[in-house]
């Protein structure tokens, strides 16, 4: 998958100049750069929400209905519990996942169980970030991009985010794209850095 000649100015703002990227399956594709760098706006463009401003060309990148898009800072129904959550993503997404797949029945059982019936809004942010993170995985598109999965999360259910996160291209093959300002975190995982700036 490809961007190229992708621009953006806000006014005088330049914030993208015919800049080009090359995305890759079987590794988890990382967009790092400086806070406001655009990194966000991209996300929003290959996503089809981007700003009206972003002009460029898509090149084999999926349609809207198969990316997974995981904004930011996500807010759910905060009075549903993590299981009625967990049993939403279940009926549009992939239920045969949790069955085969061993890395979610591991971390279901590790992360989730203890937490199932607690409502989505009592979760610290990184647990409802693990919660919402594991339901994204259960879908079955073909890109999924990510912004900042762990950030504000703990060492801990970093790991267990960056798994979820690396189960998709390392078994089941998926285009992966996220944005981290955490470098270190990813060491042990397939990625492909992409600095933008
Ligand atoms: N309407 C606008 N006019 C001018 N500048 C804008 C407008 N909308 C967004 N911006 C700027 O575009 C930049 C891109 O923001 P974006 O959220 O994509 O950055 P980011 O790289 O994801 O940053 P962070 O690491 O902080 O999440 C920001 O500096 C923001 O101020």
């Amino acid at each position: 998958m490809q961007i190229k000649k992708y621009s953006l100015c806000y006014g005088d703002r330049v914030l993208a100049q015919d800049f080009e990227v090359d995305f890759f399956n079987h590794v988890i594709n990382v967009l790092t750069g400086a806070n406001g760098a655009g990194k966000t706006t991209l996300l929003d463009f290959i996503a089809g929400v981007g700003p009206k401003q972003a002009k460029g060309q898509k090149i084999n990148v999926p349609k809207q209905q198969n990316i997974a898009y995981q904004l930011q800072h996500i807010h759910f129904f905060p009075t549903l519990s993590v299981g009625q959550t967990i049993n939403m993503y279940r009926q549009i997404g992939n239920r045969s996942l949790e069955k085969s797949g061993s890395t979610f029945q591991t971390i279901k059982r590790q992360a989730l169980d203890k937490i199932w019936s607690v409502k989505m809004g009592q979760l610290s942010g990184g647990e409802r970030q693990m919660v919402l993170t594991y339901g994204q995985c259960l879908l079955e598109k073909e890109l999924y991009i990510f912004d900042e999965p762990t950030s504000g999360v703990d060492v801990t259910n970093s790991k267990v985010i960056l798994k979820m996160i690396a189960s998709l291209v390392q078994e089941r093959e998926k285009l992966v794209i996220m944005t981290s300002h955490n470098i270190e975190q990813l060491a042990d995982l397939p990625v492909k850095m992409i600095n933008i700036g």
